[in-house]
C-alpha cells in the first residue's frame, strides 16, 4: 500500500493532508518533529514524504540526505511556509521532487503527489532486472546519486540527454557511461567538441563534404553526425555551437537526415544526442544565442552533475579509486594517507573540480616517489598556499583534524578580498558567481604569470574554456592589447 509520510508540526496542517491523501487511496502519516519523522522513516517503508522546512528540532533542509537514504529510499517532497528562492534551489540540488510553497492549492498538491508517485513507480519498474555497469564512476553523495538514477532512466531510453555542470565534473564521463549502458553500446560513441571548431570547420566536421566543396577538400569525407549511425553522437559545449550550425543541427534532429557540404543528396542517420555544456542555455535563449527550439529538443532528459565543492563527502573515495589506479600503473605498492592530506584537500575550492582533483594527486603521487604514505606536503604548493591563505583570511589555524569548513580557492598573489562584492548593492547568487569568477581569472592569471600552460595545469580548464572566460569577463590577458 502506497505510504506518504508528512513532517510538519502544524497538526492542522497535518489533519489537512491526511485527509486528502486518504481520499486519493493511500495511508498518511504525520510526524510533528524531525526526530519523530527520522525513526518511523528507519521503521516504516515511505514513499513520498512530504517535508517542512521550519520544525521545532531543526531545518528540514538539513536532514534531507537522511530523508532520501531511508531504506524505503523515498521521494521528497518540500511544502514550506516560507518561500525562499536559494532554499528552493538547494533543496532541489539536494534531489527533492518538488519544492510547494503554503498555502498551496489542493489540486497543486494532489498533482505534485501523482506525479511522484508515478515517477516512483516507473524507477522501480525499470530499476528490476537491468543492471547497469558504472563502476567508472565514483560517488556516494545524494547529489550524485539522483545523477546515477536519470543516467540509469537515460541508459534505458532513446531519449535526448542533456548534461550540464561546470568544467571537470564527468560530464563525457557520464555520457559514456549512458551508451555503453545502452541497447546502441555495439555501435560507435562520437564526440564533437563545439568549442574546439570554428564555424566552417563545424559544418562539414559534423555533416562532411563532397570532394571539391571548398578549398582544402580533397576528397569526399562521411561527417560525424553519420559515423555516429546506430550509435550515439556526444556534443559536447553545445552552448558554443554557432547559431547558424544550430539551425542546421535542428533540421536533422527533426528529420535524421542531412545534406554534406557541397552535396545535394540526403543522408540518413539514425543516432541518439547527448549533448553537454557548461553554460546556462536558458540564459543564452533569453539573449538570442541559443535557439530556443534546439534546447527544447534537447532537453528530454536533463542531468545536472554537481561541482565537487558542493560533494566533498566524496572526495576521499575519488582520491583512493584514483591513486589505486596509479598504482596499478606504475606498478607500486598501495599507498596510505596521512590525516593532513585530506584536511587540505577538503578546504581547497576545485574549480577545476574532478579534472582537477586527478591532476593534483597525480602530482602528489609522482612528487612521493616510493614514499609508502602521501601526505600534504605533496601536494603541489599552489593548493596548500591557496589553503593556508583562505584560512588565515577567516581568522584560523591551519587545518586540523576534524572536519575543517571548505575554503573557496583563492590565488598567492592578492586577490581582492571577496567581501569587495558586497560593497555596492548586495548582489544575486547569479551576479556573485559572475563577479567571483572574474577575480579567479585575474588572480590566476597573476599566478601564472600569464603563461598558458600553467594557467591550463592550475585552472584544469581547457584552452577554449579559459578563452572564452576571459573573453566574456573582458580580461586583458598580458602582452595583449
Ligand atoms: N564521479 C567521477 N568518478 C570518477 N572519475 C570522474 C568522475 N567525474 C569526473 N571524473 C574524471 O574527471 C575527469 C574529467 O571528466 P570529464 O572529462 O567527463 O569532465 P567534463 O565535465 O566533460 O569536463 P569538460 O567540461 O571540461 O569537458 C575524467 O578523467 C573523468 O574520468
Amino acid at each position: 500500500m502506497t505510504k506518504i509520510l508528512v513532517i510538519d508540526d502544524d497538526p492542522e496542517f497535518c489533519e489537512t493532508m491526511e485527509s486528502l491523501v486518504s481520499r486519493m487511496n493511500y495511508t498518511c502519516e504525520s510526524a510533528h518533529t524531525l526526530r519523530d519523522g527520522l525513526e518511523k522513516l528507519e521503521s516504516e517503508a515511505v514513499d513520498v514524504v512530504l517535508l517542512d522546512v521550519c520544525l521545532p528540532d531543526g531545518n528540514g533542509l538539513d536532514v534531507l540526505p537522511r530523508v532520501r537514504e531511508a531504506p524505503s529510499r523515498p521521494e521528497v517532497i518540500i511544502l514550506t511556509g516560507k518561500g525562499d528562492p536559494d532554499g528552493a534551489e538547494l533543496a532541489i540540488q539536494g534531489g527533492v521532487w518538488d519544492y510547494l510553497v503554503k498555502p498551496s492549492s489542493i489540486r497543486q498538491t494532489r498533482l505534485s503527489l501523482n506525479r511522484a508517485l508515478k515517477y516512483r513507480a516507473d524507477k522501480q519498474t525499470e530499476n528490476g532486472p537491468v543492471s547497469l555497469n558504472t563502476e567508472h564512476i565514483i560517488g556516494t553523495d545524494p547529489g550524485i546519486r539522483a545523477c546515477f538514477d536519470l543516467l540509469a532512466r537515460a541508459a534505458r531510453s532513446n531519449a535526448q540527454v542533456l548534461i550540464t555542470g561546470e568544467t571537470g565534473t564527468g560530464k563525457e564521463l557520464f555520457a559514456r557511461t549512458i551508451h555503453e549502458n545502452s541497447a546502441r553500446s555495439g555501435h560507435r560513441f562520437v564526440v564533437v567538441d563545439c568549442a574546439s571548431l570554428t564555424e566552417s570547420l563545424l559544418e562539414s566536421t559534423l555533416f562532411g563534404h563532397k570532394k571539391g566543396a571548398f578549398t582544402g577538400a580533397g576528397a569526399d569525407r562521411a561527417g560525424l553526425v553519420r559515423l555516429a549511425d546506430g550509435g550515439t553522437l556526444f556534443l559536447d559545449e553545445v552552448g558554443d555551437m554557432p547559431l547558424s550550425v544550430q539551425k542546421s543541427f535542428l533540421r536533422v534532429l527533426q528529420e535524421k537526415t542531412f545534406r554534406p557540404v557541397g552535396d545535394t543528396r540526403e543522408v540518413r542517420s539514425d543516432f541518439r544526442l547527448i549533448a553537454a555544456t557548461h553554460r546556462d542555455l536558458e540564459k543564452m535563449v533569453e539573449k538570442k544565442t541559443f535557439r530556443q527550439d534546439l534546447l527544447y529538443r534537447l532537453w528530454s532528459i536533463s542531468i545536472r552533475l554537481p561541482p565537487l565543492r558542493e560533494r566533498t563527502s566524496d572526495l576521499k573515495l575519488l582520491v583512493m579509486f584514483y591513486v589505486n589506479r596509479l598504482c596499478e600503473e606504475y606498478n607500486l605498492p598501495n599507498k596510505g594517507f596521512g590525516q593532513d592530506f585530506f584536511d587540505v584537500l577538503r578546504a581547497y575550492g576545485w574549480p577545476g573540480n574532478v579534472r582537477e582533483l586527478f591532476n593534483v594527486v597525480e602530482r602528489a603521487f609522482v612528487v612521493s616517489g616510493g614514499e609508502k604514505m602521501l601526505y600534504a606536503m605533496h601536494l603541489p604548493q599552489h593548493v596548500r598556499i591557496a589553503v593556508a591563505k583562505a584560512s588565515l583570511r577567516k581568522g584560523l589555524a591551519e587545518p586540523s583534524g576534524d572536519a575543517p569548513e571548505p575554503a573557496p580557492a583563492s590565488l598567492p598573489s592578492a586577490p581582492p578580498d571577496p567581501s569587495v562584492l558586497f560593497q555596492k548593492r548586495f548582489p544575486t547568487m547569479r551576479q556573485f558567481k559572475e563577479q567571483a569568477k572574474k577575480i579567479y581569472l585575474e588572480a590566476l592569471i597573476r599566478q601564472a604569470d600569464g603563461e598558458l600552460s600553467q594557467i591550463m595545469k592550475i585552472s584544469g580548464l581547457s584552452k577554449s574554456q579559459f578563452y572564452a572566460l576571459v573573453k566574456k569577463h573582458k580580461i586583458r590577458m598580458p602582452g595583449r592589447k
